[in-house]
């Protein structure tokens, strides 16, 4: 009989945050290999401007595959043209390529609500991992700026009270010509396409088309640029991120990378897994609360970046959510007698505020006041 022996892959945990407290996955620590087109599927987003239900139907059908499987796939003929990424990309270095002290106009310690900038290694988003090499600037929903507001005075004062958006991110980015324009545009084009694949969503859950839209109509929709330098040597040694283990918090993440490469994902057999740029693609990821109402069905998937490439690397997310006043829990169509619900419901902006408070209160134990974002850590190899 032979006795070579079989070598196991040896795996870490990995600790997530989330609203409840942590939780555990285990993860493979076999290095990150390419994704293949089942795992990260391109989905083409042109039927779902047809006029025809089984045109769209097919999306939903993409849609709910992708989300089951690894939570995450590219889309395709997603209606944001060239032009607006290119100008939002173009402001997006320019903003990042200014002397520090421009920068700092819109420091995020002027905001309550995480809007501004963030500099370099100024977060650890996964404690177990290395602070996070990336500087970001963040701005919130405001309505002001949304293209289906009707009439500002006419918002209901419980919708009002939850809005984060602060004009200081505004105001100390006037001097750059064109920048609120253009940084506007991109999002609100990423708001109407979200409200697009918001009723695609819910026809993926089996419920009518139109059931979230009224949900929708103040959203949570958060703008983030990310600027990923090149690591320095000492860095590139430690192997430091440039963002840290995380899942996103609302419902989807729309989210446009450069062609640098360096988002991973993590699958279903707890092995990383290169989300690899493909050229006129946004990736789409499924967020906490869309896991949430859909009983687990989806799946909110682990991501981090490793910029190991020796270029710079951009990415500009757009964090779509429910109003942040409404109470949602478990939708009808994924709870049943056999498969009850699982969690109760609770606001966006509650659910969002667990979290945040959460990771606060570890952060400051940890690392003193700094990181706001979902959060994860390696505790054992
Ligand atoms: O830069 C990326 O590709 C990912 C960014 C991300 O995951 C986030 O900001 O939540
Ligand atoms: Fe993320």
């Amino acid at each position: 009989m032979s006795t070579a022996t079989i070598t196991q892959p040896s795996i870490a945990k990995l600790e997530l945050r989330t609203g409840y407290g942590p939780v555990y996955r285990d993860v493979l620590t076999t290095p990150p290999r390419d994704c293949t087109a089942e795992e990260i599927p391109i989905i083409d987003l042109a039927p779902l401007y047809s006029s025809e239900f089984s045109d769209r139907k097919v999306v939903a059908q993409e849609i709910r595959a992708a989300a089951i499987n690894t939570g995450f796939f590219y889309v395709k003929n997603h209606g944001i043209d060239d032009e607006t990424i290119a100008n939002a990309k173009k402001q997006l270095l320019a903003f990042f390529k200014q002397d520090m002290d421009k920068k700092m106009l819109i420091t995020q310690d002027q905001s309550k609500y995480f809007n501004g900038y963030k500099g370099p290694r100024s977060t650890n988003v996964s404690p177990g991992e290395s602070v996070d090499v990336k500087e970001s600037m963040s701005w919130r929903y405001s309505p002001e700026y949304d293209p289906e507001t009707k009439d500002l005075d006419a918002i209901p004062e419980e919708i009002k009270r939850w809005f984060r958006a602060e004009p200081f991110v505004w105001e100390g980015t006037a001097h750059l010509p064109g920048f609120k324009e253009d940084v506007l545009h991109y999002w609100a084009s990423c708001l109407t396409l979200s409200r697009k694949l918001v009723k695609a969503f819910a026809s993926s859950l089996d419920l009518d088309e139109n059931y979230f839209d009224s949900k929708v109509t103040y959203p949570g929709a958060d703008g983030v640029f990310n600027y990923y330098p090149v690591r320095t040597a000492e860095e590139k040694a430690k192997e430091s991120v440039g963002l840290g283990s995380h899942t996103d918090l609302q419902l989807f993440t729309l989210l446009w990378q450069d062609m640098t490469g360096g988002l991973q994902v993590l699958n279903k057999d707890g092995q990383w897994i290169k989300a690899t740029p493909v050229e006129g693609t946004i990736v789409v990821n499924i967020g906490d609360f869309m896991m949430r109402l859909c009983n687990d069905i989806y799946k909110s998937t682990v991501h981090r970046v490793f910029n190991d490439s020796p270029a710079e690397r951009i990415s500009m997310p757009f964090f779509f959510g429910l109003n942040l006043n409404c109470v949602e829990g478990v939708v009808p169509s994924c709870a049943s007698e056999k498969n009850p619900a699982k969690y109760e419901p609770m606001s966006c902006g509650d659910w969002c505020q667990m979290r945040f408070k959460l990771e606060s209160n570890a952060f400051e134990e940890n690392h003193g006041k700094g990181a706001l974002a979902p959060s994860a850590k390696i505790v054992a190899a």
